[in-house]
């Protein structure tokens, strides 16, 4: 279980705000993160990895404080069980996929660098470096990457957005099927409606620096006023199709 209740000062574009976003989030539940651009989303996942420092609050993890201003608790990010997938998919361009891997896992014979490229189907392709890959097959390297060192949570800020749909839907298949199969606790940034609809258990809208609607994504998305709190839930070209789970 994650208990998050924290605030940070920004400096927006229209001035400065405070991030004060307060949410728990069962084990194993998969919620995605929406709202506009700009309103601390990225923020609110680095506070979570302990890249970014809260003003003030608190974080705990499984009854574990890994953030407590007035306790004077603050857990380095390398020892926070997190995994996290960015956009520009961040592998180092010098090591082939599998040092890449062997990397992350911390030594060269670890076992779960076959168990990793034989999950992500990349075993044909582990003697080449990242700029031989597609942008999907680099992608799959990082998540695998962020999963090997079997992290609790894994944190997905916007991961499949510079991707076309095919390798979109087949990466999103992907990641629910480790989700399921490690029993994570994810959070994804997303604002594409099949994206939310397909993956998300719950959706978490922040908006003016607070959370200010969240619920089943089904229920908050196709509100009849509209007010599903972001307005910047984009149609996205796939097929919701429902969740196996
Ligand atoms: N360390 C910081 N100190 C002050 N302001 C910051 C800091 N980091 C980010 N900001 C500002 O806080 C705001 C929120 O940034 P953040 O990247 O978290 O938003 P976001 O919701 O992820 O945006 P996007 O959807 O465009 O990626 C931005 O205006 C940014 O410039």
């Amino acid at each position: 279980m994650i208990s998050l209740n924290v605030c940070k000062c920004l400096r927006g574009a229209q001035g400065p705000f405070v991030l004060h976003p307060a949410f728990t989030i069962p084990r194993g539940q998969f919620v995605v993160l929406n709202g506009t651009s700009g309103t601390g989303k990225t923020t609110l996942l680095r506070m979570l990895a302990g890249l970014e420092t809260p003003d003030d609050g608190r974080i705990l993890v499984d009854g574990e404080t890994w953030f407590d201003k007035n306790e004077r608790v603050c857990v380095p990010p390398q020892k926070r069980s997190i995994g996290f997938v960015f956009q520009n998919y961040a592998l180092f361009p010098s090591m082939t996929v599998r040092r890449n891997l062997e990397f992350a896992a911390g030594r060269r014979k670890d076992p779960r660098v076959d168990m990793f490229l034989s999950m992500i189907e990349l075993e044909e392709l582990q003697y080449r470096y990242p700029e031989e890959l597609s942008g999907g097959q680099q992608q799959r390297v990082a998540l695998a990457r962020a999963l090997i060192r079997r992290p609790k949570i894994l944190l997905l800020d916007e991961p499949l957005s510079a991707l076309d749909e095919a390798i979109r839907e087949k990466l999103q298949e992907e990641i629910l099927r480790l989700h399921q199969e490690l029993g994570l606790t994810s959070i994804l940034v997303s604002h594409d409606r099949a994206e939310i609809l397909r993956m998300g258990d719950r959706i978490l809208v922040l908006q003016e620096g607070g959370l200010t609607c969240e619920g089943p994504p089904f229920h908050i998305i196709t509100r009849p006023d509209e007010k599903n709190g972001s307005g910047v839930i984009s149609a996205g070209s796939g097929n919701p199709a429902r969740r196996s789970t």
